[in-house]
Parts: structure tokens; sequence; C-alpha cells
């Protein structure tokens, strides 16, 4: 069964939408990267998924449920949506035990978690005092607290350190192989590379790709070919589709072999003839360029 089903779904802040007509699905055992620029509507979507927002227009289902009707709802979802929005003053392990004692979770877990996330050692400091990083495994820990079959990141690896990433990292690709559901969002292609296995990709608040990594990288641009020649203008001229830049021509749609023999033909000498292959993040950048809503 699909873990999280969004239907039509849209949302208006005054003249704003902040979503618009969006469906997808999100399935257990895998990392579905929700992905898109600044702006794009990810925040807006993950909180009309966890009932905190209600939508203009569609809905979204948890588990074939709205999120107010789980019966249980920490134990069917976790999230982690601001790590800085808790209380300063309270420890780790006070902070955790509040939201246990709310929700009908024994304290013993509240120890279970403050180790899967590393702060064991710190669980009596006061959580003011906290590093984001550290506040971001605070946050983790109290997502898993209701062991959930969902999870929601909402951008978890922002302001982290290299370990700090590869520690979430290998956290939500753990929690996807043991079957749970794992969504979560970044604007970051490169991260979502190496973390999902599904992307749902958004601009402006409307679906741009509900895709596997490689089928997205397919569907973009084809590559071009690179060539520097000391005749540059002359092999511009000669295969005429190119785009002629100072010091090198970019075609498209023609292969190196069909270039080189071109200009073997007509004794016009290269100095590189190179396929350059679109990279993720350029793929990316492609299907977003028109959605951006800041561009610099
Ligand atoms: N409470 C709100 N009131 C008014 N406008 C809002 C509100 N929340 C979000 N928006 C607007 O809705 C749009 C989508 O914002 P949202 O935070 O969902 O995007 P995002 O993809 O999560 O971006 P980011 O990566 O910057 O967090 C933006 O134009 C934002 O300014």
């Amino acid at each position: 069964m699909t873990a999280i089903r969004a239907t039509n779904l849209s949302k208006r802040y005054g003249k704003t939408m902040a979503v618009t007509d969006l469906s997808f699905d999100v399935d257990p055992g895998r990392v579905t990267g929700f992905l898109g620029p600044n702006g794009a509507g990810k925040s807006t979507t993950m909180r009309m998924v966890l009932g905190l927002d209600h939508p203009s227009g569609g809905s979204v289902l948890v588990d074939g449920k709205p999120y107010q009707e789980l019966r249980h709802p920490l134990r069917k979802v976790g999230a982690l949506l601001d790590a800085k929005a808790v209380h300063g003053g309270r420890s780790a392990r006070n902070h955790l035990l509040a939201i246990a004692q709310s929700n009908g979770i024994p304290a013993a877990r509240v120890e279970e978690v403050l180790e899967l996330v590393g702060l064991g050692n710190v669980a009596g400091r006061r959580v003011g005092g906290f590093s984001l990083g550290m506040s971001q495994r605070l946050g983790i820990a109290a997502a898993l607290l209701g062991d959930p079959e969902i999870l929601l990141f909402d951008e978890p690896v922002n302001g982290l350190d290299p370990d700090g990433i590869l520690w979430i990292r290998t956290l939500m690709r753990g929690l996807a192989a043991e079957g749970r559901t794992v969504f979560v969002s970044s604007h970051l292609m490169s991260e979502m590379s190496q973390t999902a296995d599904h992307l749902i990709v958004i601009g402006k608040g409307r679906l741009i790709a509900d895709t596997s990594v490689p089928e997205f990288i397919g569907r973009s641009s084809q590559g071009y070919v690179l060539v520097r020649s000391p005749r540059l203008a002359e092999v511009a001229e000669l295969v005429k589709v190119g785009e002629l830049h100072t010091d090198h021509l970019r075609v498209t749609g023609v292969s190196p072999l069909e270039i080189g023999t071109m200009t073997a033909r007509a004794g016009l000498p290269l100095e590189e003839l190179t396929f350059v292959k679109p990279s993720l993040e350029a793929a990316y950048m492609e299907l977003t360029k028109d959605s951006l809503e800041y561009t610099s």
C-alpha cells in the first residue's frame, strides 16, 4: 500500500499559490527525495501531510487516511521539520520524555532513541546549548520515538558538516532497508542523488518530475560535443549546427565520430573532441530553470 498519497493537492496563502494541483505517491521500502528550488512548496506540502496546514484543494492521505484520523499518529509517522523549534531550557532527555508521555510511548524508548542518534552522553544537557548538528539529531530522535513506519525529513542536512551528512544519509538508507517509507526534502540535487532511490521534483508548487534517478537524467538534454580547434571558425561553418563560444564549439545532435570525420575530410585540425554527458545537477537546473522564485 502506498504510504503517502497526494491527490490534486493545492495550497494558497493570500495571493500566493504555494502548491498547485500536486499528485504523487510515496512508497515504502525506499528513500523518496522531494526536490525543488527554495520556495517550491516542499515544506508546505510536508506540513499538509502532517495535518499542520489545511489544503485549499485536493487531499493528502497517510496510510489511506487524513493525518488527523490516525489513531496513533506518532507511531505511524515521524517527522523532522524545524530542528531548532524546541524548548531550549529542557534537557534532551526531558524534551523526549515529554513527547513520549503525551503519546503513550514508554520512557524506556527515550533511552533507546538517544543512543540510536548518538546523544546518549549529552542527554542531560540543556537543548538551548546544542549545535545545529546536535539539534538535528534530537529532532530525528523525536521522529523515531514512536518507531513509525513512515518518516518525513524536511531539509535534514541543512547546515551539517560532512560527518553529520553521512550519518543522516546512512540512517535514512537503513530505515528504508527495514521497509519503512522515507520522504526527504532538499533543494540540493547532489545530496538527493546519493541518498534517494526515487525523486519527486517540484517547482513553483507544481510537479515537474516523478521518476527514478537514472530516468531523471535521461529525460533532460542528451549532452553535447565540445570541439576545440586552432581553426574554430572554419570548423563551426562546416558543422553548421554548433554554438560558437570564444574558445570552443558546442554541438548537439551530431556524434563525435561524425564531427571527426567531417573535419578530417576538410583537413581541419582538432585540439579536442569530447562528448560531455549531462550531470545530474545540470539535468536538475535545466528542468527547474523556469520555476525559480529568485534568480541570482
Ligand atoms: N505561512 C505562509 N504564509 C504565506 N506564504 C507562505 C507561507 N508558507 C509558505 N509560503 C509561501 O509559499 C511558497 C512555498 O514555500 P515553502 O516554504 O513551502 O517552499 P520550500 O520548497 O519548502 O522552500 P525552502 O526550501 O525555501 O524551505 C513560497 O512562495 C512561500 O513564500
